[in-house]
């Protein structure tokens, strides 16, 4: 099963070697603003779900956030440690 931390080191790696088709490096391209907004989209999918949709749709629209928030990170330059620092 794919981790947090197996994701961030397959986004950083997809990132640097900016394979063809890929999502993410399309996501990267677009920048920080359009990022962003995907971000708020999948916290709102999220908060929705968890009211309304039940316990799966709310993990699969956490997930999404989860993949969102990494993305954000990378095309800001933040690493995991960054973050860690303010748990
Ligand atoms: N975990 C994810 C992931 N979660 C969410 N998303 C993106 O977020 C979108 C979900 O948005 P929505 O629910 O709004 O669905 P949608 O409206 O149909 O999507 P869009 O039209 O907005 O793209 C998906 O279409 C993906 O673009 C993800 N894209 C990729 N991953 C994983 O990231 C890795 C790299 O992916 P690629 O860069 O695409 O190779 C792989 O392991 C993928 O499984």
């Amino acid at each position: 099963m794919k981790t947090f931390e197996g994701l961030w080191a397959e986004l950083n790696e997809i990132a640097a070697s900016r394979p063809e088709g890929s999502g993410t490096v399309r996501a990267l391209d677009a920048g920080v603003h359009t990022i962003g907004k995907k971000l708020v989209e999948e916290a709102a999918e999220s908060w929705m779900a968890a009211e309304y949709e039940g316990k799966d749709a709310t993990a699969e629209e956490l997930s999404q956030l989860l993949y969102h928030a990494q993305v954000l990170m990378i095309a800001s330059g933040i690493t995991l440690e960054d973050v860690y620092s303010h748990l």
